[in-house]
């Protein structure tokens, strides 16, 4: 079709794929020349500002009923969640919505938007705002972190792919989700609060703040019945390596691990309420921090190690300043500054980005495979 006029007028059911912060001015031109009777939704991870758009720019006699597949391309649509959004249907347009999605093989999950936001803020915004602070840390201190010892093996491999995983994508995903969802500014704000805290108290050498800190924020977010099997394990996890095991494991402190757990304390956040609606990658980021707070020895190891080896210290440092600057540049609002920085840590990561690609594809379809199972 030459423009989105022709294709609006003739179509029964449209589904706009468009970036969140597009959605209003696409919708605009389009939306009057929809045909008579059709059904409108939008696939953007926010649903706030395609709704509204809906409702501004839409006749009246369109029925809207948006979805949100949650995971990326690459991803094994069959069993994950999808989730539909019945804000304006009859029981008949709803029906044929949820017969045409039946194709994809996703596990239906009803929404209204207002759930959605909430819940896409808690699981997705800020496990992205995590990944991102480590991209940036690493490229601030010139480290390719597959060429450190420290950064191999087990847990350490989830963070480079997932990291990567994410920065090989396209910018506006993640700036839409964070910057338009209010739920969302305050939930990466509270994550770089926590990084800091915690870094403060790591050079001040304040053991047994830190340590309790640590222990009351795992107990109010890993409580006794929950995740009892762990989601993911080390030899699973080995063999997503991009570099080469080292022989002995170098110990790390996990800030981005601790500081998670320490936000969703603050927050007031179960993750495991959300599982209904997770991403893999969100899964992923969860399974780790599980495998270290329901590991006794390791979550000690990790406290000392924080407090007593001050070979991490740049690392962590950059990791502060990369969490604050993320947060200040999602709660400015400013899509140039996400974009500017984002890019500019894409293109530093860039040549590893096939390879990366393919090995974290591998890793959530084995991760997934056996979550299933379970
Ligand atoms: O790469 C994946 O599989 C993802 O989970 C992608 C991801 C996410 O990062 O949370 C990105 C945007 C979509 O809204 C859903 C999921």
């Amino acid at each position: 079709m030459p423009n989105g006029h022709l294709v609006s007028r003739a179509s029964d059911y449209i589904i706009y794929s468009v970036e969140a912060k597009n959605i209003d001015a696409v919708v605009e031109t389009f939306g009057p020349s929809t045909k008579l009777g059709a059904i409108v939704g939008g696939q953007t991870s926010c649903k706030a500002p395609e709704i509204t758009a809906f409702e501004k720019h839409l006749p009246k006699d369109v029925s809207i009923v948006s979805c949100h597949s949650l995971h990326g391309p690459g991803v094994d649509p069959r069993g994950q969640p999808l989730v539909l959004i019945r804000h304006r249907a009859s029981d008949a347009d709803f029906a044929f919505v949820e017969r045409a999605l039946s194709c994809l093989n996703s596990k239906h999950v009803y929404l209204t938007r207002q759930q959605h936001d909430r819940i896409t803020a808690d699981t997705q915004a800020v496990t992205h705002a995590a990944f991102l602070s480590m991209g940036a840390a690493w490229s601030a201190n010139n480290q390719f972190p597959w060429e450190s010892p420290r950064y191999i093996g087990g847990i350490e491999n989830v963070k480079i792919n997932v990291t990567l995983r994410i920065y090989a994508n396209k910018w506006h995903v993640y700036a839409g989700l964070a910057i338009l969802n209010p739920d969302a500014q305050k939930q990466i704000k509270q994550y770089a609060e926590s990084v800091t805290e915690l870094f403060k108290l790591m050079l001040a050498g304040q053991r047994e703040e830190f340590s309790n800190r640590i222990h009351a924020a795992g107990k109010a977010v890993f409580k006794d019945d929950r995740g009892k099997d762990l989601l993911l394990r080390d030899e699973v996890l080995d063999r997503f390596s991009l570099g080469t095991i080292p022989e002995k494991r170098l110990k790390n402190n996990h800030l981005s691990l601790l500081a998670m757990v320490d936000c969703w304390w603050k927050l007031g956040i179960v993750p495991y309420d959300h599982m209904i609606c997770s991403t893999p990658l969100f899964r992923m980021w969860l399974g780790i921090t599980e495998y270290l707070f329901r590991n006794p020895a390791l979550l000690e190891e990790c406290i000392d190690t924080a407090i007593t080896d001050n070979t991490f210290r740049a690392d962590d440092l950059e990791f502060t300043f990369a969490a604050r600057d993320w947060s200040s540049r999602v709660s400015l609002g400013h899509f140039d500054g996400y974009r500017e920085k984002f890019e500019q840590i894409q293109n530093y990561f860039a040549p590893r980005f096939p390879e990366a690609t393919r090995l974290g594809n591998e890793m959530i379809k084995t991760i997934l495979e056996k979550t299933r199972e379970d």
